[in-house]
């Protein structure tokens, strides 16, 4: 720990798919990239250039102004499930605060919590936070296409993608002041199905690799780091890796993030399609309900475990 790694996430370039025409070279070749970083890394630095300049620049500027509000505002937004509203002030992570925003991707759920927020409201933030998100979905939805395909689930697709619904949730871990390491986030792996991570330019991400080693992931201004949950690795039983990863900080300046997160509706039942499972790869889980595993999840015992879905529905 704190040497400096030398190792580097897969780098995929999404900008020269034509998202609407189908299986292409290009679509191919991209493709099999996916698959081979997913497997092995469960994590890649996509290039990714839909998302405008304009829109990236203002979100970390709203992002800003959100977190500059008073506790007791950003309190407002209380969520029923956990680590869907507001979260902060955590003794464990001091360093850390975020915001979950439901259905960032619609304009009318986003403008609710951005009317909570600013009573007199901002359109700038929702039409920041709902664009950016729009537009990372295409990123989410090819991305997933290309998984299944890889793993011939094609037929699964359309139940895929409407099983989902996206969060977006925005963080800001401040500066430690300081040039010793300090935690900003704890290890772990994701819940959900696929996670799509942005930043400002203040490094602090760290992917563990199945060697145990830790990757400090350094994304240029473009690209987004894109990453497996334990939903989809337990949907492809196993096939695809779910890394651990948590956040260092260093040094006096914030670092802000957003991540968008498919996760399954609630009492969407996850089982593994027969396709995946065979004598080489068993069944690793059990069918599960993502919401009420989440309920394990963040009882004492689902904190303490080290794999909280091996815990809760393993074979
Ligand atoms: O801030 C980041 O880049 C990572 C956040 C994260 O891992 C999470 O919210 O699950
Ligand atoms: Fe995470």
């Amino acid at each position: 720990m704190g040497s400096e790694s030398t190792l580097s996430l897969p780098i995929i370039d999404f900008s020269k798919l034509s998202l609407s025409s189908g299986a292409t070279d290009e679509w191919e070749s991209v493709k099999s990239q996916v698959h081979k970083a997913l497997e092995e890394y469960g994590c890649f630095e996509a290039k990714f250039d839909k998302v405008p300049i304009e829109i990236r620049n203002a979100l970390f500027g709203s992002l800003e102004e959100l977190f500059d509000l008073p506790l007791q505002t950003k309190l407002r937004n209380v969520s029923r499930k956990p680590y869907h509203g507001y979260v902060g002030q955590y003794p464990q992570v001091p360093l850390y605060e975020s915001m979950g925003i439901d259905d960032a991707n619609i304009y009318e759920k986003v403008d609710a919590i951005t009317k909570m927020l600013w009573p007199e409201g901002n359109t700038t933030f929702s039409e920041t936070i709902q664009s950016f998100s729009e537009k990372l979905t295409e990123l989410d939805q090819v991305v997933r296409k290309m998984i299944l395909e890889s793993l011939g689930l094609e037929k699964y697709l359309d139940e895929h993608m409407d099983s989902t619904n996206y969060l977006l949730r925005v963080m800001k871990y401040k500066g430690p002041q300081s040039t010793d390491t300090k935690l900003g986030l704890t290890s772990h792996t994701d819940k959900n199905i696929v996670t799509i991570l942005y930043q400002n330019d203040v490094v602090g991400l760290e992917v563990q690799t199945k060697d145990g080693e830790w990757i400090t992931v350094k994304p240029s201004p473009d690209s987004f780091t894109v990453m497996i949950g334990d939903s989809l690795y337990a949907w492809v039983n196993g096939r695809l890796h779910s890394p651990w990863h948590r956040v260092m900080m260093t040094g006096n300046e914030a670092r802000y993030s957003t991540g968008l997160f498919s996760i399954p509706k609630a009492g969407y039942i996850i089982k593994a399609p027969e396709e995946v499972i065979d004598e080489k790869h068993p069944l690793l889980f059990k069918p599960f309900d993502h919401v009420k595993f989440l309920g394990f999840y963040y009882t004492e015992a689902g904190q303490k475990s080290p794999s909280a879905l091996k815990e809760y529905c393993g074979v």
